[in-house]
């Protein structure tokens, strides 16, 4: 017979197991770092992995001041997994970029640019290009995944049989289509030992790689991992910061593109900059309103991932996601609109995911909604944006002064009011 007691030790050591799991899994990065920081004569002694908390700290300071015995795979040869596959092998990292094309290995390989995605680009020298995915990843300590949301949950699933210890983290900013599932979920999924993280921020790729000073955000749970991928890209031009909120941090960069389109249209119908200010905070409001009902940390949306990438990508027309917005305000239809873009708007599906989800959970998303309205209803886009300056008195910042809280009392008056103008002009008649 089993006690209160003995289901709360069941309990504990349940916990205690995902405990020691999780910090094996994160030993086992930084033993790997650790170790070839030591191969390589960086560390004096070889250092025992189980006394791994203590020796990282020493070590990462190392690491960051020489990078270069980090093993990194990116995949997905488009213009962000591009961009940051060349930080790091300008920090000095040992970077392999893959591609899945094999001529456009072959002919990045002898160019040294990325023709398709970033042309008139030069690349670091040291920057290595592969199509053969296994090797690609194999013995690496950290894999980046730069492919669209799409191709996400395949890529994972081809790179499953190579995986050992190598830490994953997400570039992609989108989401599933159907299932509503965000890269890490993703990740969650297929492999569920690894250690991941994602990483998301205002990184226009043209801009990172005319060295215009940028920063994004690592969201780990793993401090480790966090450090390592700080040390792997910062650089004088590129900040990194870090943060443990994984979901808000996601979902800053996933939402971000929804307002993006919005913004583009807006920008076509040449509106003025109250209106741009109106459009941006409160599509802020919307994001930091959906990412709590998915768990995130509202205050997460102010940061680098949530306002920062946001005001990046609605002011900018290297958006291709703000590119879309301006052609469907300019009469375009979906359809041809993506065709002339040719190149990922993670936006498109992920409005459609949003529009679905924030119906089915009864999620306030005025603007997300109207858009879906305007591109998947053929609604006029006027009509539909003077609709929503009609939508009622609402609270500025809700986590301040709750919508509920202003709307009843204003409801109540309202109601009154109307119904006493009402009496009036019936008494009027008689
Ligand atoms: N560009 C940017 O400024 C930023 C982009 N991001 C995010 O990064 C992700 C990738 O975007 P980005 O690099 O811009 O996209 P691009 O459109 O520039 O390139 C997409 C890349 O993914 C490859 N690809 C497409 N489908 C697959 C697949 N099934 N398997 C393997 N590779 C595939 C394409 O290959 P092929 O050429 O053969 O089709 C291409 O190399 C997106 O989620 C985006 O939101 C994040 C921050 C900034
Ligand atoms: O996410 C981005 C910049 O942070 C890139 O935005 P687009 O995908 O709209 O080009």
């Amino acid at each position: 017979m089993t006690s209160p007691n003995d289901s709360n030790k069941d309990t504990n050591n349940e916990h205690n197991d995902t405990d020691k799991q999780s910090s094996d899994k994160q030993n086992s990065l930084l033993a790997g770092i650790i170790e070839r920081a030591t191969k390589s004569g960086l560390g004096r002694k070889k250092l025992n992995p189980s006394a791994v908390e203590s020796a990282v700290a020493k070590n990462m300071a190392k690491i960051h001041s020489n990078p270069t015995k980090l093993r990194l795979a990116f995949l997905g040869g488009g213009s962000f997994g591009t961009a940051m596959a060349n930080l790091a092998a300008r920090n000095g990292c040992d970077t392999t970029l893959w591609v899945r094309n094999k001529r456009t290995v072959k002919a990045m390989a002898k160019t040294q640019t990325n023709k398709k995605y970033l042309p008139g680009h030069k690349l670091d020298d040291r920057l290595k290009y592969s199509h053969d995915l296994a090797a690609a990843v194999k013995d690496k300590d950290i894999i980046f995944i730069a492919v669209p949301g799409l191709a996400f949950r395949e890529t994972l699933k081809n790179i499953a049989p190579f995986i050992s210890g190598q830490s994953i983290v997400s570039l992609t900013k989108g989401m599933e289509k159907d299932t509503f599932a965000l890269m890490s979920d993703i990740i969650k999924e297929e492999l569920p030992e690894v250690n991941f993280g994602v990483m998301s921020g205002p990184n226009l790729a043209i801009e990172i790689m005319k060295n215009m000073p940028s920063a994004t955000v690592i969201a780990s749970e793993s401090e480790p991992l966090r450090h390592a991928v700080q040390a792997a890209l910062h650089s004088a031009f590129f900040r990194v910061f870090a943060s443990d909120d994984v979901k808000g941090v996601e979902l800053g960069g996933a939402l971000k593109n929804i307002y993006a389109i919005a913004m583009g249209m807006a920008a076509a119908y040449e509106v003025g900059e109250n209106t741009k200010a109106m459009i941006l905070t409160r599509a802020l409001a919307e994001m930091s309103r959906f990412g709590v009902e998915a768990g995130a940390n509202p205050l997460t949306f102010l940061g680098l991932s949530g306002v920062g990438d946001l005001y990046a990508t609605c002011n900018s027309e290297l958006s291709r996601n703000f590119r879309i917005g301006n052609m469907l305000g300019r009469g375009m239809n979906i359809d041809a609109a993506v065709k002339k873009l040719g190149q990922t708007a993670e936006g498109v599906n992920t409005i459609q995911q949003v529009h679905e989800k924030a119906t089915r959970e009864g999620i306030y998303m005025p603007i997300t909604h109207a858009l879906y309205a305007v591109i998947y209803e053929d609604k006029a886009a006027l009509g539909v944006a003077l609709h929503l300056m009609e939508a009622g008195f609402r609270s500025d910042v809700e986590f301040v002064m709750a919508h509920d809280h202003s709307n009843a009392a204003l409801t109540a008056h309202m109601k009154s009011s109307a119904s006493k103008t009402a009496d009036k002009d019936s008494d009027k008649d008689k």
